[in-house]
């Protein structure tokens, strides 16, 4: 992929009156890459990709496509697309005429629509003859797969989308997903895309942006996101996790203060280094913490009290009650199940390596 941005936002302020929908954007979105906007209902996915798209201005700051700058041309002069959640499809037209409508506002010949069009069917994995289907004949599957061939028709140089699958049922969002992956892939096109579901993200985004209140919270790859989360808004955004709230010591260590933890010299290693009454967050997810037998131990221990368990399908989800009343997640594959009863005592345990130090909030 060759990384160099394609479309840069320089400090996107957003007001609609007194209040501030974005506060000071800063935002590289690189050639062919997949981005997922990601946040809370408020948090301004919308509000950003508007501007984006040309359906709104900023109030300040600037949107540079290339070596131009577009925050001031109209979305029909802007070379990208947008795939709406609504679809806005012509439900009593033809696959084809949808898919050629953008061309033939642009005067495109018929011919050369229709070239298009074939093209299109085949790159989406439709069959020939759904050219001449009628919409309200197709299934919402193959509705979203025409949407998007209808997007892709007069070769946009990014393509937005903005909360295409929701609609959806389960299965069909997942193969949707899996498909919009491919498609990128084979493409090669700048996917931006806004959705409230952090697998999606997962699932489909080479980077994902958390946005919290109008602002971006992080901006990285899934990775980095689940295992390396800025704060504990983006910790606790990117499903089950476990947060104590620590202290450096005399010692050089770091001690819990809700918790009773007990570190193995923890303090310097994998990034955590607190001064003496310094504090922070130490973050685990439930997968990484293990039932310890009796003769083990291990970078950080909590005793606790066997409070629940829940099958997940292919895995099992337990609630630990730690001495202080908090609870803590642990997770294991079905095979690995905790073997013991509801009201057990345990200890659990999980090492430094899978350990995460959040500084602020
Ligand atoms: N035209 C407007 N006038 C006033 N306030 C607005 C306008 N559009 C959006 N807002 C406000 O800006 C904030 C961000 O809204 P936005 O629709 O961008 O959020 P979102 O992250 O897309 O939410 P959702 O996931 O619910 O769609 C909200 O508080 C919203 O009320």
């Amino acid at each position: 992929m060759d990384m160099k941005p394609v479309l840069r936002l320089k400090n996107i302020v957003k007001r609609f009156g007194e209040f501030v929908a974005l506060h000071g954007i800063d935002l590289d979105i690189e050639d062919g890459e997949f981005l997922t906007i990601v946040g809370p209902s408020g948090s301004g996915k919308t509000t950003l990709i508007r501007l984006l798209v040309g359906m709104d201005n900023p109030t300040e700051g600037e949107i540079w496509l290339r070596d131009k700058r577009i925050d001031t041309v109209p979305a029909n002069a802007r070379p990208t697309c947008m795939v709406f959640q609504s679809l806005a499809l012509f439900p009593h037209r033809s696959v084809g005429e949808n898919i050629e409508f953008p061309l033939k506002i642009r005067g495109v010949s018929k011919t050369k629509r229709k070239q298009r069009a074939l093209e299109l069917l085949e790159l989406l994995r439709l069959p020939e003859h759904y050219y001449s289907k009628r919409i309200n004949q197709c299934s919402g599957g193959e509705r979203q797969r025409v949407a998007l061939a209808r997007a892709l028709a007069f070769d946009p140089e990014i393509l937005f989308f903005d909360e295409p699958l929701s609609a959806l049922d389960y299965r069909l969002r997942k193969t949707l997903e899996k498909e919009l992956k491919d498609l990128h892939e084979r493409t090669g096109k700048t996917f931006v895309y806004i959705t409230h579901s952090l697998e999606e993200a997962m699932v489909m985004s080479d980077r994902i942006a958390i946005m919290r209140s109008g602002r971006l919270e992080q901006v990285t790859d899934a990775e980095g996101i689940y295992a390396r989360p800025v704060s504990r808004f983006v910790a606790e955004f990117m499903g089950e996790v476990n947060l104590f709230d620590i202290e450096g010591t005399a010692q050089g260590s770091v001690r819990s203060k809700g918790v009773e933890v007990h570190v193995n010299g923890a303090n310097g290693d994998n990034g955590v280094d607190l001064a003496p009454g310094e504090t922070a967050t130490l973050m685990v997810r439930p997968e990484f913490v293990r039932f310890l037998k009796s003769t083990e131990t291990n970078d950080f221990v909590v005793k606790g009290l066997l409070r629940a368990e829940y099958a997940l399908g292919s895995r099992m989800q337990y609630l630990v009650e730690a001495a202080d009343g908090s609870h803590l997640t642990v997770e294991k594959l079905r095979e690995d199940r905790y073997t013991g009863a509801i009201g057990d005592e345990v200890v659990l345990g999980w090492d430094i390596d899978h350990t995460h130090f959040i500084r602020g909030d």
